[in-house]
């Protein structure tokens, strides 16, 4: 048997989702003056960045949790892997981070890929799409899934042409919540665990759950998909955070 053709991608932004719960108890236990410091620098931390994303040079969004899994969810793009290290780096030494429990982590990049003809890295649609400034959209949930390999179901070994129509029906069910969710999808051969991270964001909840089990029929997923641990959330602004930190 010839080997399938890989598909050629386009390549955006660096990504991060890192996920981290409150030690309640010890973010109690910590004087006021402790916990106000610590909101102010993370505030200011949150000022830098949002700079960062004026210039267009990156972009970032933080979510709450529901569930045990995490409290909160950061997803950070920035143009190289080592300005995303400096970032998750100087959130660490942040007196904040002091009071988290990182408890889930998804390195990726922003990725397009070339089924459907050669988009162009100077199109300004192409551009919005892998350089995104993430939707501050109510709801955001986040997934990592792979392509299944195994017996008769291997995604890796049908042609390129039974792929990418495959790929047409997926974004035909998908463009049908255009408006409604906003999908971003980052690439992770090679950085993480899953082959795919999955971003959604919605301004009604019920649309995400509507558009996954939707696409749970498209024949792409039905066969092929394989799901990791999902994360949903609503979305924590700046001016949210004293509300979700006082105790
Ligand atoms: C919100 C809707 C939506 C829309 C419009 C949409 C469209 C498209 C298009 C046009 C394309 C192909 C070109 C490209 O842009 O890469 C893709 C590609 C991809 N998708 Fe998608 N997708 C959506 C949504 C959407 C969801 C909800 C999921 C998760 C699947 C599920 O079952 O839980 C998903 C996954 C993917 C993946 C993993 C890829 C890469 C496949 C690969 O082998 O390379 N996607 N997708």
């Amino acid at each position: 048997m010839t080997a399938a053709e890989a598909v050629k991608t386009l390549d955006g932004w660096y990504c991060l989702h890192d996920m981290r719960t409150v030690d309640w108890t010890s973010w109690k236990m910590a004087s006021r003056e402790d916990r106000d410091e610590a909101i102010q620098e993370f505030k200011q931390l949150l000022t830098d960045w949002e700079e960062v994303e004026q210039a267009e040079n990156g972009s970032h969004v933080l979510y709450q949790v529901l569930g045990h899994k995490a409290d909160m969810m950061f997803m950070i793009l920035r143009p190289s892997l080592n300005e995303l290290t400096d970032v998750e780096t100087a959130f660490n030494k942040s007196k904040l981070a002091e009071f988290l429990q990182p408890v889930y982590s998804y390195v990726s990049v922003v990725e397009m890929s070339q089924y459907s003809g050669n988009a162009s890295a100077d199109d300004p649609k192409v551009r919005d799409r892998l350089y995104p400034i993430l939707p501050k959209w109510e709801h955001m949930c986040f997934y990592p899934m792979d392509k299944r390999r195994e017996g008769e179901e291997n995604w890796y070994s049908l042609s390129f042409k039974e792929r990418a129509g495959l790929l047409y029906e997926h974004s035909k069910t998908g463009r049908q919540y255009s408006g409604n969710v906003k999908q971003i999808i980052t690439g992770s051969f090679g950085f993480d665990d899953w082959e795919w991270g999955v971003t959604l964001f919605a301004h009604d909840a019920l649309q995400l759950k509507k558009l996954v089990y939707e696409m749970r029929f498209d024949e792409v997923s039905a066969k092929y998909g394989e799901f990791g641990t999902f994360f949903v959330g609503n979305h924590l602004a700046k001016d949210g955070l004293d509300t979700y930190l006082h105790v």
